[in-house]
């Protein structure tokens, strides 16, 4: 959860007061580039103290250091670009996350093994991770994400680069997390109507929208720029000059 989050780099505010609790099932944060999508998730990792306002993980809040470390074993971040040695098998590379985790070592093969099965890589656990294709990296990235069975998942921008039965197989896996707190944020309106409960739209640092897909596609009235329901209901959230292409 977050009250009154605020955040920014240097002088300037990206997040302005952001308050929002967080519910099981998957929350997609929707928005132009430099809304403040990865800030928002980077800040919920605790990776980045806040400058204002509180955070919480299962109702413990993170305070400081010691706090955020506690807390982190919770949470399953992947970040857009994932970093991976290349020469790592991808039974190594989850491992390593289990570790990082805290998962007892005597857990590790089937905590791993349990990950593999969920993203469908079993049968590449030993191949090294520069063979695998852009769809099977990212599986491999959410394997690591959950390895430590958080209860809260944090995905940013998981499907970019990914071809169509790719992004078909990694709404199969999303929607297998639906008893976690799942946010992913992502740019493709597709990906939000097919596996997303809530949807939060951010524009400069502020949800302009929190609701439904349902919710979002009620505001897709004809007239405004778009293909799909949801698309007119995106442009409509933004400021008039942004809805003219
Ligand atoms: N490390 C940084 N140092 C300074 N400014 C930053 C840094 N990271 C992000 N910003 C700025 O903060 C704002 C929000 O960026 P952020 O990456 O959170 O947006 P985003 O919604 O994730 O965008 P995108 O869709 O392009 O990934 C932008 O103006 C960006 O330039």
């Amino acid at each position: 959860m977050l009250d009154s989050v605020a955040q920014g780099y240097g002088r300037s505010t990206v997040l302005e007061a952001v308050s929002l609790t967080l519910r099981p099932g998957v929350t997609a944060l929707l928005g132009p580039n430099g809304a403040g999508k990865t800030t928002l998730l980077r800040t919920l990792a605790t990776i980045k103290p806040p400058r204002n306002g509180r955070i919480y993980v299962d109702d413990i809040q993170v305070t400081g250091e010691k706090s955020a470390r506690d807390v982190r074993d919770r949470i399953g971040y992947l970040p857009q670009d994932f970093g991976f040695d290349p020469r790592m098998t991808v039974a190594d590379f989850v491992t390593y996350a289990a570790w990082l985790r805290g998962v007892p070592a005597t857990a590790w093969p089937d905590r791993v093994a349990e990950a593999l099965q969920l993203v469908d890589l079993t049968d590449r656990r030993r191949s090294k991770m520069r063979s695998l294709s852009g769809g099977m990296r990212q599986r491999a990235g959410i394997a690591w994400a959950i390895v430590g069975r958080p209860s809260l998942v944090l995905l940013d921008e998981p499907t970019v680069g990914l071809d169509p039965r790719q992004r078909l197989q990694f709404r199969k896996i999303v929607s297998e997390l639906r008893d976690t707190v799942v946010v992913l944020s992502t740019h493709l309106i597709d990906d939000v109507g097919a596996i997303c409960d809530r949807v939060i739209v951010l524009h400069q640092g502020s949800p302009k929208f929190d609701g439904t897909v349902a919710d979002l596609e009620a505001l897709g009235e004809e007239g405004l720029p778009g293909h799909s329901r949801l698309e007119r209901a995106y442009m409509h959230l933004l400021p008039a000059e942004e809805q003219l292409l």
